[in-house]
């Protein structure tokens, strides 16, 4: 029969017989095979504690144990687990031990044995904190102090209490309270460090607060020390692996397969595909979160800063050299209205400020009142992979003076946000630093609950990141632009865009609706100086004219002008209303090579390179529509 030695990698057989004098079989472990690891670390003089699954101690081959080695483990563990240790009928209680524990430490103090002076001395030293450090001895059998961050320690295992408290972590973490979810499964792990639930629960809590690497080494030593072959943890630690590595490497090639794979991309009713869709109750605007059907996706922060801008208050820029597409950053919301169950942002928000100080912190930054042209620190814009973060202001209570900026925060989102780039009741706070520009240089696609912003084109490093908040002709921008909440807010732009339309428009002010695509071409023909760039510029204004109007009736080539609202006019809404009609003409495209080359352009600075080539090649061939 095999003894399970939990604090080795693998389980190791011990010697039926006594070793060394100290260790005695346990009756109802008899004939157990000697092993030649065990028995050489014993006479070679290796302290060796060997612990149950609750993380109490069995063993100790005591007579092995120096002065100095004792000191040091009694200042690391605690006095009642040594004398638990001691007292084989408490052994009863324990339960079930992976694989047997056929030792029981003999010892009696002041017996004037080596065991006995050490008791002696562990009683001198009276109750000790419980703490972290246990030996270990090594695979090649060197002693090693083994960090067990919430080992139990003799104490019972309460059972309705971790019952309890597994119940009440899951309800956090699908409520999305991380913090109150993680600090339940401490609890539970404090008691019993080998519960698989309450690793679970803590690698799930950390998940949600985006510290994948502290999730997969939860995990990676959940499966070991636990060596337990639970489905759930060795899924989820396959899932905070990936997470990982998006989170460091920005590639989400796998997850938006998926998405693309279910259907989602063909659907923008709700009605079609496989995944269930969250309508956004705000008239006129028609942004659908999927709340079912996309892998889990990861936060991921790339080459970029908040700082002063020239435009206003304070930006986001790119701090290195970025070609079309690359990725910036992908987020998750902060706080979301919780539209089924009758949860408000400003509410949502609220829970999560009560319980995560640096979420508070952050809103301070964001509190549109004060339009602070300080820049947030970056440290508060990425999880800091320091739990004391999470752990540092639990109280319940919020303050009044913290509730007012929430609300204005809600205010400035709500009232002075720009539904063309995000939902009323969202929050994802990087999107409150960009700043609008009507040619963008970058884009914003939301897909499952992630924000993912990459270059629209290739990107200088100190390039400010815009998006344009409002689409369309000059008109429908600037009242766009009037209508972004207070007055405060209200700015006109300035860009190039808005100056050469301005400048060659004959009715600027004209609604939308009345313009043709050949008036357009007409004033573009009357304005002979006008550069190629410049009149691409004015054209993307129009794109969904050309694409109403059937572009194949309009001179210059229906490439020309794609490639135009491609590359000066990257919006979602653009993006949407123009691809159906890039993959109609690439099918019949004069020039097919042309054709996919603009395709894949504006793929790429919504998708990223590997993802852009195959969408274009499922058009092209059918197999996907937009
Ligand atoms: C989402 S915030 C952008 C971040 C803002 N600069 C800050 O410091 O908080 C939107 C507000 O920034 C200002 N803004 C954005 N783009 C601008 C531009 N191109 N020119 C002037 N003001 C702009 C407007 O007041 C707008 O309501």
């Amino acid at each position: 029969m095999e003894c399970n030695w939990l604090i080795k990698h693998a389980p190791i057989t011990l010697p039926a017989k006594r070793v060394s004098g100290i260790c005695k079989a346990h009756s109802r472990n008899e004939g157990l095979t000697p092993n030649p690891d065990v028995l050489r670390d014993l006479r070679q003089g290796k302290p060796i504690f060997v612990l149950d699954e609750h993380g109490r101690l069995l063993v100790a081959a005591a007579s092995l144990v120096t002065e100095e080695n004792l000191r040091d483990f009694a200042n690391h563990t605690n006095n009642n687990m040594f004398m638990v240790a001691m007292r084989g009928q408490d052994f009863d209680r324990l339960g079930i031990i992976r694989g047997g524990w056929p030792y029981v430490m003999k010892a009696r103090p002041s017996s004037g044995t080596r065991l006995g002076r050490m008791a002696e001395t562990i009683r001198a030293l009276g109750t000790l904190p419980v703490d972290r450090h246990l030996f270990k001895i090594t695979d090649e059998g060197q002693t090693v102090i083994w960090s067990l961050s919430y080992a139990y320690l003799g104490r019972s295992v309460r059972t309705e209490e971790r019952a309890q408290l597994e119940r009440e972590g899951d309800a956090l973490i699908r409520e999305g309270k991380y913090c109150e979810a993680l600090q339940a499964a401490l609890a539970i792990l404090a008691m019993d460090p080998w519960s698989v639930p309450a690793i679970i629960g803590k690698a799930k809590s950390l998940l949600g607060l985006g510290e994948y690497e502290l999730a997969f080494s939860t995990l990676s030593a959940g499966v070991e020390i636990t060596q337990s072959s639970s489905s759930d943890m060795i899924e989820l630690l396959g899932v905070a692996e990936e997470l990982k590595t998006q989170a460091i490497t920005g590639n989400y090639d796998r997850p938006l397969l998926a998405y693309f794979s279910s259907g989602a991309f063909m659907t923008q009713d709700g009605s079609l595909g496989r995944i269930t869709l969250w309508p956004i109750p705000c008239p006129g605007y028609n942004m659908l979160l999927s709340t079912a059907g996309v892998p889990q996706m990861a936060d991921f922060f790339g080459d970029f800063q908040c700082q002063a801008s020239e435009l206003h208050g304070r930006g986001l820029f790119a701090t290195k050299a970025l070609k079309a597409g690359d990725l910036i950053f992908a987020t998750r919301p902060l706080a979301m209205e919780d539209y089924f169950n009758d949860l408000s942002l400003k509410q949502d928000i609220l829970n999560k400020v009560s319980d995560l100080s640096r979420v508070a912190e952050l809103l301070h930054y964001l509190d549109g009142a004060s339009r602070s042209s300080a820049p947030p620190p970056n440290s508060l814009l990425v999880p800091s992979g320091d739990m004391e973060d999470y752990m540092g202001d639990l109280s319940t209570a919020v303050d009044p003076e913290l509730e007012s900026r929430v609300e204005a925060v809600v205010r400035a989102y709500t009232e002075r946000g720009h539904p063309s780039l995000s939902p009323r009741n969202v929050l994802w706070p990087l999107l409150t630093l960009i700043n609008h520009c009507c040619v963008p240089t970058i884009t914003l696609r939301v897909v499952g609950f992630t924000l993912f912003c990459r270059a629209a084109r290739d990107l200088k490093p100190g390039e400010e990141l815009l998006s344009s908040y409002g689409d369309g002709p000059l008109r429908s921008r600037v009242s766009c632009l009037r209508h972004l909440g207070n007055e405060e807010s209200t700015f006109d732009c300035q860009c190039v865009k808005c100056t050469l339309e301005a400048k060659i428009l004959p009715q600027p002010q004209q609604d939308a609706s009345e313009i043709n695509v050949r008036e357009v071409e007409e004033s573009l023909r009357r304005s002979r100086e006008l550069s190629v760039e410049n009149r691409q510029i004015i054209r993307s204004a129009y794109g969904f004219l050309y694409y109403k109007e059937g572009i194949q009736s309009v001179l210059p080539d229906a490439e020309v002008i794609m490639d135009a609202v491609h590359r000066y006019a990257n919006s979602k809404l653009v993006f949407h209303s123009c691809l159906r009609l890039q993959s109609q003409l690439l099918r019949g495209a004069k020039n097919r090579e042309a054709g996919r080359e603009i395709l894949l352009k504006s793929c790429v600075s919504h998708f990223g390179v590997s993802l852009a080539q195959e969408l274009v090649v499922r058009v092209e061939h059918g197999a996907g529509a937009f």
